[in-house]
């Protein structure tokens, strides 16, 4: 499917008239912002199982109206952003079937894509356009507090429209995360998922690992980590801070990327340990700088 175009829509018109976020935490609050802000909806409300997350959020101002009732929440929506953890997408697209009407558009900003379509899709009855979407951009803190408009700017954002979705309603998404400031890439869920799981979920469970690991070294080499923890260390510690319950779901949900991935990432790792082992200094020389060649690319292709 060719990525969809923005000529139906204008940059000073209302995108959508009233936009009901599910899960109004660091993602939904970000979002319900940039709606706000940046003037692509008309009114943004929100739903959320946490009654203390719907006072934070209206406390905030940040949406106009905070429920922990789906269907009120949802009532004349025509756009419904589902925010919440992967694994409670199915739990979610149930709830929200029967109350959802033909011709609105639902929308995720879930990490893993293929759930999406599999928990998702099948609850939403006929005449209801499903796009999923992936903002790649966020941090390591949670709810709505966390959140603000411009966290999507300058940062992609990945479509996965089933085959057959409704070309309006791709247009209609894509043109709000042009508005909110990401760029939009349009790929299949299951491609989504593979290179997430190098690209995101790995780096994620390496951090994890490693602080890990760290905690569990003997009470003084413990101390010594904290004391002088700098560079690359204190890096891993601000993404193992990410939260758990997202991140369980993240895994669970992209098991077999994941453990594929693995697989690979533990013989390369292996063959880095054998180089050490045996002196091999050229061996790990060339390793790193060919990585630091890939770096500089990124690097590079970014400022261009
Ligand atoms: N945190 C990040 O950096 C990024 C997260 N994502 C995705 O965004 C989604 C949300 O993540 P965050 O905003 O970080 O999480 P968060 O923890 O900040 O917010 C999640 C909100 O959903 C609510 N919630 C949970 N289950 C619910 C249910 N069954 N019904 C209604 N509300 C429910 C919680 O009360 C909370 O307010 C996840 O699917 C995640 O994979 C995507 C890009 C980046
Ligand atoms: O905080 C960071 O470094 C992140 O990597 C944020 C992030 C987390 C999950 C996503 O699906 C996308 C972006």
């Amino acid at each position: 499917m060719p990525p969809a175009g923005s000529s139906a829509v204008t940059d000073t018109a209302l995108l959508f008239d009233r936009v009901a976020i599910v899960g109004i935490g660091l993602i939904g609050s970000s979002l319900a912002r940039a709606l706000t802000e940046y003037g692509i909806a008309r009114k943004v409300v929100c739903a959320d199982r946490s009654a203390d997350a719907c006072a934070k959020a209206l406390e905030l101002g940040i949406v106009a109206e905070a429920t922990t009732d789906l269907a009120a929440a949802l009532a004349g929506a025509d756009l419904v952003v589902l925010a919440t953890p992967v694994g409670s997408f199915a739990a979610v697209g149930e709830a929200i079937g029967p109350l959802l009407k033909k011709g609105t558009i639902v929308t995720d900003v879930g990490s893993v894509k293929q759930a999406t379509l599999r928990d998702i899709g099948p609850h939403l009855p006929d005449g209801v356009h499903l796009i999923p979407g992936h903002p790649v951009a966020g941090t390591e803190h949670s709810g709505p507090e966390a959140g603000f408009a411009s966290l999507f700017q300058g940062r992609w954002c990945i479509l996965t429209p089933p085959p057959g979705a409704d070309r309006h309603a791709l247009e209609r998404v894509t043109e709000m995360w042009r508005r909110a400031g990401s760029t939009v890439e349009i790929m299949d869920a299951n491609h989504h998922d593979r290179v997430l799981a190098i690209t995101s979920h790995l780096p994620h469970l390496i951090a994890y690992t490693i602080v890990g690991t760290a905690s569990d070294l003997e009470e003084d080499t413990k101390s010594e980590v904290i004391k002088f923890s700098a560079g690359g260390f204190r890096d891993f510690t601000r993404i193992a801070a990410s939260d758990p319950v997202m991140w369980r779901d993240v895994f669970l949900n992209n098991r077999e990327a994941v453990l594929e991935i693995l697989q690979r990432f533990t013989e390369d790792l292996t063959a880095l340990q054998r180089a050490i082992r045996w002196g091999e200094g050229e061996q790990l020389q060339d390793h790193f700088t060919k990585t630091r060649a890939i770096r500089r690319g990124i690097i590079d292709a970014k400022q261009a």
